[in-house]
């Protein structure tokens, strides 16, 4: 496989960086179509991608870049069905999830589309039944609240796009979800549900994740002590997973389990059953329309050519900051309240996808990879770290997103809040200089020394590169195709860094080491002999718990 590294484009790309090049705000002043050229719309998203400190030849270079790496060809192997997962050995297939032109998706020689339109019925029926109150809880209480048990790929798509659709949900129904292992969090949930009202969906791809599982059986003690009888745990449990024995093993009837496939990534599953509370809170059509907006997302991904595809696009000009302008971390930061898990979400998308410094071929990654992610929404991220984004002394780059009209018209709020997104984003990218900064603090009427002493203060570097995401409104459409764009943007970084975007065996350590540290732990008021088996600190940290977990039900008792 090609090493971007090694290619006459990546070497023209440093060229370029090491060159003299002129300012952002020279870029605007020389270039009037510049915003124009920079621009582009797909799916109902615009993109303005004019503010990154890109000049044509560097444009160039990274469409040469997109070439040298095959990106056209390995994203037709990804919707050919090829096993671009490697080192799982699986395809990567979760557009055919949403495919609504009716094409065939073959995995092993198998076309798989049929079983997606199925499971999709299936879920559509379930929906209808519950809302219809044609399926009740054992006391025959209508199923009003979901409480969705899952982590990861099972919890934050779910939950993003639920928080995101808040104006779509069904009148009546809540959802709550559950992730954390700590008690804590079930425990605050469960206080807030009625157990006759409420269906657990227990999401686990592999049905064999501790945290999901521990709160699943947690959950389940909680409804039969509640009295729940076991033979009612069907009506208030259902599992969506791709692992029907674990299933099984749990004690949920596969009749009410939802499938998917291994073909489908958890980072990359809220278009699959996982997506079954996100149905049953804004209902299916609402679900079914999110899924064709990631579909009108991948009808571009697929058809158009790199320089003018929106995913690829941000791509390339995101690899453009992280490789050679050095930015290592990345801010996402919709302004819109009800995408205020659009950053978590990401953080997983695009962290656990591109974080990685193997190539697909166990080669060393030669190049930086993914970038941290991070964000809030705009305003509140204003007021906490946009100082560093301005000032300090590392370059971070952003993405601004925004819908032009708001769900919620209240008085001039969203005028404030849209002038904000631009204005914040018109300061990072031109600045203020020294002497600008002087005129106008001495137009302020300051004193000569007291603008000498504040001046080195008031200079913004500028030239902080810029993406702004605008749509008209955030819709179950313009939300799916949000997702598949910075789904398709992990793909395509993913495949110029020539690493797999699919795999994550870098969960795996952390999970095998607490595996050993669990049984080293004292349960309340047991004494535990010294931990041994550990560097000195993990062992410390081992005794310093286990002494305070030993005290505690003496104390009690
Ligand atoms: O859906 P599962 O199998 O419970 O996995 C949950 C999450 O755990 C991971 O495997 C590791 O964090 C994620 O990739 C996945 O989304």
């Amino acid at each position: 496989m090609t090493d971007v590294v090694k290619t006459p484009a990546w070497a023209r790309l440093e060229k370029l960086a090491a060159a003299p090049r002129p300012s952002a705000r020279a870029l605007f002043e020389r270039d009037p179509a510049r915003a124009a050229r920079m621009s582009l719309e797909a799916a109902g998203l615009y993109l303005d991608y004019s503010k990154n400190r890109i000049t044509p030849e560097i444009f160039d270079a990274l469409l040469a870049l997109a070439e040298a790496a095959d990106l056209e060809r390995v994203r037709g192997r990804m919707f050919a069905g090829e096993k671009i997962n490697a080192t799982e050995r699986r395809a990567v297939l979760h557009v055919a999830l949403r495919d609504f032109a009716m094409r065939a998706y073959h995995v092993d020689g198998e076309d798989v589309s049929k079983r997606v339109r199925a499971e999709r019925e299936k879920m559509r029926d379930f929906t209808r039944r519950v809302h219809a109150g044609e399926l009740t809880g054992h006391t025959g209480a209508p199923l009003d609240t979901v409480v969705n048990i899952g982590i990861g790929g099972s919890d934050l798509g779910p939950q993003m796009a639920v928080e995101a659709l808040s104006p779509y949900w069904v009148r009546g129904r809540r959802t709550f979800f559950v992730s954390n292992v700590d008690g804590q969090h079930l425990a605050d949930t469960l206080a807030a549900v009625d157990p006759a009202r409420t269906l657990f969906i227990v999401a686990s791809k592999t049905f064999a994740t501790q945290e999901t599982m521990t709160n699943a059986a947690s959950a389940r003690a909680w409804f039969l002590e509640k009295g729940g009888r076991e033979a009612d745990v069907a009506k208030h449990f259902v599992a969506l997973s791709t692992n029907e024995r674990a299933v099984r093993d749990f004690g949920i009837d596969p009749a009410n389990m939802f499938v998917f496939w291994d073909w489908v990534g958890g980072r990359y599953s809220l278009w699959s059953a996982i997506g079954l509370s996100i149905a049953l809170q804004v209902g299916f059509d609402n679900f079914e329309k999110l899924l064709k907006g990631a579909h009108a997302m991948d009808e571009h991904f697929r058809a158009a050519p790199p320089a003018k595809n929106m995913p690829a696009i941000l791509a390339l000009v995101g690899i453009w900051n992280r490789n050679f302008e050095g930015a290592a971390a990345h801010a996402v930061l919709p302004y819109d309240q009800h995408l205020h898990r659009l950053p978590a979400y990401l953080q997983q998308a695009d962290m656990e996808s591109n974080g990685k410094r193997a190539r697909a071929d166990g080669a060393p990654a030669g190049c930086a990879t993914g970038p941290v992610i991070f964000g809030e929404p705009g305003t509140n991220g204003q007021h906490a770290f946009y100082q560093l984004i301005h000032q300090g002394t590392d370059l971070i780059s952003a993405d601004f997103i925004a819908p032009a009209l708001s769900h919620a018209p209240i008085g001039d709020h969203h005028e404030k809040l849209l002038a904000n997104f631009i204005a914040q984003q018109e300061a990072l990218m031109i600045g203020r200089t020294e002497a600008e900064a002087r005129a106008e603090m001495l137009a302020q009427g300051l004193a000569q020394k007291d603008v000498d002493r504040l001046a080195p203060h008031k200079v913004f570097p500028g030239g902080r590169p810029v993406n702004a995401i605008v749509m008209e409104k955030l819709t179950p459409e313009t939300l799916g195709a949000l997702i598949a764009l910075y789904e398709h943007k992990i793909f395509c970084q993913g495949a110029i860094w020539g690493i797999n975007s699919f795999d994550q065996w870098g969960v795996e350590l952390g999970k095998t080491l607490a595996g050993r540290v669990l049984p080293e732990l004292a349960r309340l008021g047991e004494e535990k002999p010294a931990a041994a088996g550990h560097d000195v600190s993990t062992n410390a940290l081992i005794d310093r718990v286990n002494r305070i977990r030993a005290a505690a039900k003496r104390e009690r008792s």
